[in-house]
């Protein structure tokens, strides 16, 4: 439960404005933010692991875990391969990314760490087909940056073409391309359809983010179509909703950029 707590209080830091490091960094030829990441994720492992080994000494009697487990099978050495402190660290990360500590930590890592870092890849893809929108985030970048070492949260608000980019990302490719189902509570119609009580409905945003009649020229990533218009990611234009909209948006849509 601690660990779940600061793994999570540390993806606050690592998903909402160091993602966005990570992606500076990335376009800026560095990766400062990553290795700083990289350190605080292991100390917080090595506590983790710590921890355990001292639950072991004393003679415990709660019920094994999954880290009691591995480490016992590493100090047995019984294993055809021996496993490292490394191997137990990876397994722990993930196994934190998929079980339930506690049902809330679980929903907002799997939430905050997959929409994010796929959005970056898809960012990175984008910019990689297309140089020139490359060289003019990356001069941004660089401009903004100037003579700094170290990212501050106010830098962000002066990235304005970089928000653009992330923009057209996220309309071209929704990492949750059909967002959340959602169950009909009673009979409606709709446009012409007829939408049945309990019926399960599902909102195509990837269609959406492609509508030619929404869109001039869909198929192409074009960042400064955004600065023509002034519809934001927060669920209120349905033409544009790569977080969701309504009682369930997405509460990672209040990204530390000014609309
Ligand atoms: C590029 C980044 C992200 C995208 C595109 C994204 C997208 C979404 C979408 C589409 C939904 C479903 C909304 C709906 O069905 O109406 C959702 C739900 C959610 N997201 Fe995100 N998300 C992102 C980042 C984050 C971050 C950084 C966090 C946490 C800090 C987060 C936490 C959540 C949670 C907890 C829910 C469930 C909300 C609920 O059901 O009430 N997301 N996200």
């Amino acid at each position: 439960m601690k660990e779940s707590i600061k793994l999570l209080s540390m993806l606050r830091v690592a998903d909402l404005f160091p993602s966005m490091s990570f992606l500076i960094s990335c376009l800026d030829g560095s990766s400062f933010q990553m290795k700083r990441l990289r350190r605080e994720m292991d100390a917080v492992l090595n506590e983790i692991i710590e921890e355990h080994v001292m639950k072991g000494e004393d003679g415990g009697e709660m019920e094994e875990d999954l880290v009691d487990v591995l480490l016992r099978i590493q100090r047995k050495g019984e294993l055809q391969v021996p496993l490292t402190m490394d191997n137990v660290k990876a397994v722990i990360l993930v196994s934190l990314f998929n079980f339930s500590l506690f049902c809330t930590s679980k929903d907002m890592l799997v939430a905050a760490t997959e929409t994010t870092s796929n959005t970056m890849c898809w960012v990175m893809s984008e910019l990689m087909k297309t140089p020139n929108i490359m060289s003019k985030t990356q001069l941004e970048i660089r401009e903004v940056l100037r003579g700094k070492t170290r990212l501050e949260d106010n830098d962000i608000h002066d990235l304005h073409y970089l928000h653009l980019v992330i923009k057209e990302t996220l309309r071209m490719h929704p990492p949750l391309p059909l967002l959340l189902p959602r169950t009909c509570n009673k009979a409606t119609e709709l446009l012409g359809f007829h939408i049945p009580a309990k019926a399960r409905v599902v909102v195509n945003v990837w269609a959406i983010g492609r509508d030619p009649t929404i869109w001039k020229d869909p198929e192409s990533f074009c960042p400064e179509r955004f600065e023509e218009n002034s519809r934001d990611f927060k669920g209120n234009n349905y033409e544009y909703i790569p977080f969701g909209s309504g009682r369930r948006v997405c509460p990672g849509c209040y990204l530390p950029w000014p609309e």
